[in-house]
C-alpha cells in the first residue's frame, strides 16, 4: 500500500478492465416466492475506478455486490448466469476454495455494519496482522508496524495504543474505520463497500467519505453502493444505477449528473430522498418481470416498453460511455421528448456541497 503510489502507472498493465460482469442472473428462492433479485446485469470496474451503484431499495444492489464472490448466502439464492471476469480470470464458477483466496486478497468486502468484519474476541491488531499473514505477507514485527500504519491511515488516533484494544473499546465509526483496515491489510485490487457509511451518524459519515476519498487516491478500485448521491458526486468516477433488478443506466459521474437520461434515474435526481428510500417492493411482484421495469410509473411508457428482456443499451450522442437501457434511446426512438423533460440540470458540484 505505497500511499505515494502513482494511479496513472497501474493502468498500463493492462487495458481490461479490472472486472467485468456480464449478464450476472441471481434468483432469490423462498418457500413464498422465486424471483430474479439480480436479472441480467453487466457493468465493468477498471483498475483505480471508483463505481458508485444506486437504486431505490430491494433494486438488487447488495446482491449483485454480494455474488461478485460469492458471499450472497446460497440457499436462498442462486446465482444461474453471468459471466464475471477478475483481472482477466473467469471467476464465476470457482470453487469455494478459490473464492475464498479471492476475497480479502484481492476482492475485499466493507459492509453496513462494521460487526460483520470484527471478532470481539481478538485484538483489532491481531485481526489486521491475520488479514495480511493470511495472504503471505509478512509476519512479525514488521506486520505489526504495518498494522499501526494501516490504522493510522484509516484515521485512527493513537494507533500504536490502540492496535491493542478491543473491538468493543471503539466507537461505532472508528469500528468501521477498523474494519476498512481490515480489508485493506492484503493490499486488494478491489474494495466492495456496501453502505459503509450508513449505520454512523452524519459527522462520522463526513469523516467516513473523507477517508473513502483519499483511498480512491489510491491504486485500488472501488464498488460502493449508496444512498447518498452527494457521495456519488464526491467519489464516483462511473455510476451504475438500478432498478428492480437491472441496471437502467451507465456512465461517467459528469454526464449521467448532467443528462441523467432514463426516466428513473431522473426521477431519482429530481426527489432523491423519497424515492431512493422507498420499501422494497421488487420482491413483491409489484414491478413488471418483462421489458422495461419501470414502465408502470414512467411516464412516457408505451407498448413497445412491454414484453421480452430489458430494452437494449443506447449511447448517448454526448458521450460513448454514457449508456441507456430504454426504448426512446433507440434509433427510431425519440430521446429529446424524454431529455427535454429533465427540467433540472444537474451538474457535479451543485450535488456534492
Ligand atoms: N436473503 C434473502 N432472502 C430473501 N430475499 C432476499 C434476500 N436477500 C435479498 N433478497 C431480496 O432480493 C431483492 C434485492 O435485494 P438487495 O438486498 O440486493 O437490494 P438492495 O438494492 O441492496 O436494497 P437496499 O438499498 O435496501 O440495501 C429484494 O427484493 C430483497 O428483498
Ligand atoms: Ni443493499
Amino acid at each position: 500500500m505505497s500511499s505515494n503510489a502513482n494511479s496513472t502507472t497501474t493502468s498500463t498493465r493492462s487495458n481490461e478492465p479490472l472486472l467485468s460482469v456480464d449478464g450476472l442472473r441471481t434468483f432469490i428462492e423462498t418457500e413464498r416466492e422465486q424471483f430474479p433479485a439480480v436479472d441480467g446485469v453487466s457493468f465493468s470496474v477498471d483498475r483505480g475506478e471508483t463505481v458508485c451503484i444506486v437504486g431505490e431499495s430491494g433494486s438488487g444492489k447488495s446482491v449483485t455486490c454480494e455474488s461478485l464472490t460469492g458471499i450472497v448466502p446460497q440457499p436462498p439464492a442462486r446465482i444461474t448466469d453471468g459471466q464475471i471476469t477478475f483481472d482477466g480470470k473467469r471467476i464465476d464458477g470457482a470453487s469455494e476454495r478459490e473464492l475464498r483466496s479471492i476475497r480479502g486478497d484481492r476482492i475485499a468486502h466493507v459492509f453496513q455494519n462494521p460487526q460483520q468484519a470484527l471478532d470481539p474476541v481478538y485484538t483489532v491488531g491481531d485481526q489486521i496482522v491475520e488479514a495480511m499473514t493470511i495472504h503471505g505477507q509478512r509476519s512479525g514485527t514488521s506486520a505489526r508496524e504495518r498494522a499501526i500504519s494501516l490504522l493510522r491511515k484509516v484515521g485512527i488516533p493513537r494507533a500504536d495504543d490502540r492496535i491493542d484494544e478491543y473491538p468493543h473499546e471503539f466507537s461505532g465509526g472508528m469500528r468501521q474505520r477498523v474494519a476498512i483496515a481490515i480489508a485493506l491489510a492484503a493490499d486488494p485490487d478491489l474494495l466492495v463497500a456496501d453502505e459503509p457509511t450508513t449505520a454512523v451518524d452524519v459527522t462520522v459519515q463526513a469523516k467516513l467519505i473523507e477517508l473513502l476519498r483519499d483511498l480512491t487516491d489510491d491504486d485500488t478500485a472501488i464498488l460502493l453502493i449508496t444512498h447518498d448521491l452527494r457521495v456519488v458526486a464526491s467519489l464516483a468516477d462511473s455510476v451504475v444505477v438500478m432498478y428492480g433488478g437491472t441496471i437502467v443506466e451507465r456512465g461517467p459521474v459528469d454526464t449521467v449528473f448532467s443528462t441523467p437520461a432514463h426516466p428513473y434515474t431522473q426521477a431519482l435526481f429530481d426527489s432523491y430522498d423519497g424515492l431512493s428510500r422507498r420499501n422494497d417492493r421488487s420482491a413483491r411482484g409489484e414491478l413488471p418481470s418483462d421489458g422495461c421495469r419501470f414502465r408502470a410509473e414512467c411516464p412516457y411508457a408505451e407498448p413497445a416498453c412491454e414484453g421480452g428482456d430489458q430494452p437494449d443499451f443506447y449511447t448517448l450522442d454526448s458521450d460513448a460511455d454514457h449508456s441507456v437501457s430504454c426504448v426512446h434511446f433507440s434509433p427510431d426512438g425519440d430521446p429529446e421528448r424524454v431529455l427535454d423533460a429533465s427540467t433540472e440540470v444537474h451538474s457535479v458540484s451543485e450535488v456534492s456541497r
